[in-house]
């Protein structure tokens, strides 16, 4: 894997508040990162500092091997940033407003509309006053904004808030595509359902502390939290009977029994379900979410 990113040891304090305390971490090209943590947690704290806009108290940040505190002008051209709230001038056209942030960026625009078409937003819209846009259009500009000159590090902060369910999927979409050319994306979001199929590894920051880091499979396996199966029986007046590592079945009332099941039973507990199919109706199972996850972390941390 080819790092894109490294923050070693990095620490910033705002005055009295310790915004990023002590974090270190790599990013790597093609991988996409969500980086959770409540309001304050030191988030887009973290993307200023991995964009060069503040320097560290402490600690060192590398990004495509240069320092981005120093303005490398290389870096600034590969790196694409949306922030949480754009704000453009409402004078301008999407075109025009594109045109502006490329020269700013010192890339060429080849191929406006392509970009357009890229994040969803019509061409008759393009050639319409910012003003006219509506927020789901404004964040659409945005992005297209961040890919201009073809980034190979996307920093993305709330980048779907604004945006309803249809173009969230056509922003994943462009987010699988990224990565499958080698970009890497970093999502920092509050939307923890839609980043769990999506993100190959999650980053947790609470009170600027780094306190989970991994995939999901990696934070289920240290989490240990149980995982939720549900069977409804061929014989509907039956209950039940597998009680391998103790499992207690809860429920009946529609013919649905559920059991939180410690990982190190799950398999075993199956395959006895699973030994006579015939007196099976239904049977689910549910790994713990990124929002049990998250919660569970979170939990694991001292009250201040
Ligand atoms: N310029 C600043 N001066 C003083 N304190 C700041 C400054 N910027 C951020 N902070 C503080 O640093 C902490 C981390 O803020 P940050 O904006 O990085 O959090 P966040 O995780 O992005 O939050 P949110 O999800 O609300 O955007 C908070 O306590 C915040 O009040």
């Amino acid at each position: 894997m080819t790092a894109t990113v490294s923050t070693a040891g990095v620490s910033k304090r705002y005055g009295a508040v310790q915004a990023v305390k002590d974090v270190s971490f790599t990013l790597n090209a093609g991988e996409t990162i969500a980086l959770v943590g409540h309001n304050g947690a030191g988030k887009t704290t973290l993307i200023k500092l991995m964009l060069g806009l503040i320097r560290p108290t402490t600690g060192t940040i590398s990004v495509l091997g240069e320092d981005p505190a120093r303005g490398d002008f290389h870096v600034r051209q590969r790196l694409g940033y949306l922030p949480e709230s754009v704000s453009f001038h409402m004078a301008l056209t999407g075109r025009e407003t594109l045109s502006f942030y490329a020269r700013l960026k010192r890339v060429t625009l080849s191929s406006a509309d392509a970009l357009f078409e890229r994040v969803g937003l019509a061409q008759e819209a393009a050639d319409r006053p910012v003003r006219t846009y509506s927020k789901g259009m404004r964040q659409r500009l945005g992005l297209a904004q961040a890919l201009l000159g073809n980034p190979r590090v996307l920093l993305l902060d709330e980048p779907t808030s604004g945006l309803d369910p249809a173009l969230r999927r056509n922003f994943y979409d462009l987010i699988t595509d990224l990565r499958a050319a080698g970009a890497t994306v970093l999502l920092s979001s509050h939307a923890l359902t839609e980043l769990e199929d999506r993100a190959d590894r999650v980053i947790i920051v609470d009170r600027g502390i780094k306190i989970a880091d991994g995939t999901l499979d990696e934070l289920r396996g240290i989490a240990r939290l149980p995982t939720r199966i549900g069977v409804r029986l061929a014989d509907t007046g039956a209950s039940p009977g597998w009680t391998r590592g103790g499992t207690e079945w809860k429920g009946g009332a529609s013919g649905l029994f559920e059991a939180n099941v410690a990982p190190e039973d799950k398999i075993a507990l199956l395959h006895d379900m699973t030994a006579d199919p015939s007196l099976l109706a239904a049977l689910s199972v549910a790994e713990p979410t990124l929002d049990e996850l998250y919660a569970h972390f979170l939990k694991g941390q001292s009250p201040t």
